[in-house]
This record gives structure tokens, sequence and C-alpha cells, in this order.
């Protein structure tokens, strides 16, 4: 017989909101994040093996596909912390961009756990209980894999693991992602982070109560990530393609997370594909690596 196979999204993440509050003893930071998933995705096919091995392939040449990669360190907690004898084979196709600020790798991980508590009846009687359960566990793999777990809009304080939902989630926005050539590793910013003397504080309870309001105005002027002080003088680009992006329709544009993508928020849908195709036109000069339409997304 067939071994049972199924089929998981991985949805990346924007911050539409980040604020950085101090550094922890154990050089990881205190943040006030508001959290936003998006629509644009990794696919993943997870099936059992009966020889108890975890395996991986995936159409991205670049990406490791052995134990480093989070898929499979997110396979080999689960078989640890469930005492799971059975393996698993995982084939996951990449769309969301690498070290991009979009939690790709956070999003597989949590795709993983979600997928094997299924596929080895983990969750029978309570799948929000598993949920939680599972959004402690991740904790040791990354800091943004419990809201990947969760997924909607939600308020990340702590490193990124107190979550509280805003409920409802904010409504569909077409949202475009655009990320630059540069790639950006999140540690590196974290840690210049620590010698900015005058970073600029976004209003994260202004902006939560905007999103709460569905104010869509008041959420345009209030997107604010405190690391852009960081990474744009790093790499000046983000300034211009955010400006291109304004000049192009877009109603904000911000950076997402360390960055080094942008995202811009839409009234219609048209506007944003009107945009995207004017960004197209330019992607050489502005060396664009990618540009996806998007939109801001409910629940898991
Ligand atoms: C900046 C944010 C915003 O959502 O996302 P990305 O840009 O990575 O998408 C997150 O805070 C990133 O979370 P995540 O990427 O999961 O971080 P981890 O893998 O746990 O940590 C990578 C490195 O970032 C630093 N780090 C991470 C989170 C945090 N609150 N403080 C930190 O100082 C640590 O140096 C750590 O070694
Ligand atoms: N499944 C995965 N997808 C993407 N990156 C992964 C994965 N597993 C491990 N990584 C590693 O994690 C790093 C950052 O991951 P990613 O989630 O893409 O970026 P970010 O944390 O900036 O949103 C990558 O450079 C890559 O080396």
């Amino acid at each position: 017989m067939a071994m049972k196979r199924i089929s998981r999204r991985a949805c990346a993440k924007i911050n539409l909101g980040l604020d950085v509050l101090g550094r922890r003893e154990d050089g990881y930071h205190e943040v006030r994040m508001l959290m936003q998933q998006v629509d644009l995705h990794d696919d993943l096919i997870l099936q059992k093996r009966e020889d108890g091995r975890i395996s991986m392939e995936c159409d991205r040449e670049d990406l490791p596909c052995d134990e480093t990669n989070l898929c499979v360190r997110a396979a080999e907690l689960m078989r640890r912390q469930y005492g799971l004898s059975g393996g698993l084979h995982i084939e996951l196709t990449k769309r969301i961009p690498l070290a991009a600020g979009l939690a790709g790798g956070s999003a597989d991980a949590a795709a993983v756990m979600l997928g094997m508590a299924e596929l080895f009846g983990l969750a029978q009687d309570d799948s929000e209980a598993m949920r939680r359960e599972l959004m402690h566990l991740a904790l040791q793999l990354g800091a943004d894999i419990p809201y990947c777990l969760m997924g909607g809009t939600a308020l990340a304080e702590g490193i990124g693991q107190i979550l509280t939902p805003v409920r409802p989630a904010l409504r569909e926005i077409p949202t475009l992602i655009v990320k630059p050539a540069a790639s950006v590793s999140t540690g590196e910013v974290y840690r210049a982070f620590d010698s900015c003397t005058d970073c600029h504080h976004p209003d994260i309870d202004g902006l939560l109560d905007a999103v709460r309001r569905e104010a869509y105005t008041d959420i345009c002027h209030l997107l604010g990530n405190i690391l852009e002080d960081v990474t744009i003088p790093l790499h000046p680009e983000i300034r211009q393609l955010k400006n291109v992006l304004r000049d192009h329709g877009a109603d904000a544009a911000m950076m997402s997370g360390s960055g080094p993508t942008v995202f811009a928020l839409f009234s219609e849908e048209g506007k944003m594909r009107d945009c995207r195709r004017k960004l197209l036109e330019q992607r050489e000069d502005l060396s664009l690596e990618g540009v996806f339409l998007s939109h801001t997304r409910g629940g898991v």
C-alpha cells in the first residue's frame, strides 16, 4: 500500500510594525512586533518513510537539504519529542525568497511540525492544544516559528514568542512583496542594532489600534520598523526602492523584519498590478531578485 502523503502551504510573514526594546543577557533582543501573514507561500509534501529515516528534496539548489535545513531540524525535533519510530520524506517547493525578512524557513518548519502532527496522528483529540504545545517546542529552533504556527495578525513580544492574536485578523489587503538582490543575516542586523544610538521607535500601540479599527489610512501612516535604521545604511537601495514604490502608487512601503525585503500596501488590486508592471521594467536598474503579488491573510 502507498504511504500516506499530505501537502501543506507555508505562508510568509511581514512585520507591519517592529520595535526592539533592548538586548537580553543571552544576546537575543526583546521585541514588540505586529506580525502579519501573507499568501506568498512555499509548498510542502510530506510522506512517511518505513525505514525511519528523515530525508528532503528541494527545487532550489542553493538551499541545502541536510540537517542544517529548518525542515529537517523540525522533523528531527518532532521525532525525538514524540518518540516516533517512522521516518519522513519532505518535498519542498520554494517561492519565498531566502534570508529576506519574510520568515520563509520558519514557515517551512512550522508546516513540517503541523504536518507531522497530522500524519502521525498526534493531535486526535484537541488540535488547538497540540498547536500550543508545538509553539512552545518550536522556540528552540527559531524565534519566528511560534508565530508561524499561529498565523493571521498577532502582537509578538518577548523574543517573538509571547503572542497575542489580533481578532479579527486584518482583512485582505493587496500587498506587493519586493526582494532586492542583497541578502541580510538576521543575527548581524541585531548585532549592529546594539551600536545604534538614535534609532527611531515606531508607535506599535497606535498601529495596533489602527489595525483593530481596520483604519487603512492610519495603518499606512503608522507602519514602522526600527531595524530599517540599521539595515538601510548597509543597503541604501532599500530607501530608493521604498520611494519608487510610493511613486508607483503604493499607499505605504516598509522593510520587513531584518530586511532587505520591502512590502507595499495598496487600496486596490489593480494599483498593485500596475506598480508591479512598472517595477519589472526597472528590474535591472533597481537590481531586484523578485516582485510578488500577495495579500494579507487571516488564520493558518
Ligand atoms: C527580525 C525578525 C522579525 O520577525 O525576523 P526575520 O527578519 O528573521 O524574518 C525576527 O525577530 C527574527 O526571528 P528569527 O529569524 O526566527 O530568529 P532566530 O533564527 O531565532 O535568530 C537568528 C539570530 O537573530 C538574533 N535575534 C533573533 C530574534 C530576537 N528576538 N533577537 C535576536 O537577537 C540572534 O542573534 C539570533 O542568533
Ligand atoms: N527551509 C528553509 N528555507 C529557507 N531558509 C532556510 C531553510 N532552512 C534553513 N534555512 C536557512 O535560514 C536562513 C534564513 O532563513 P529565512 O527564513 O529564509 O530568512 P529570514 O529569517 O530572514 O526570514 C537562510 O539563509 C538559510 O540558510
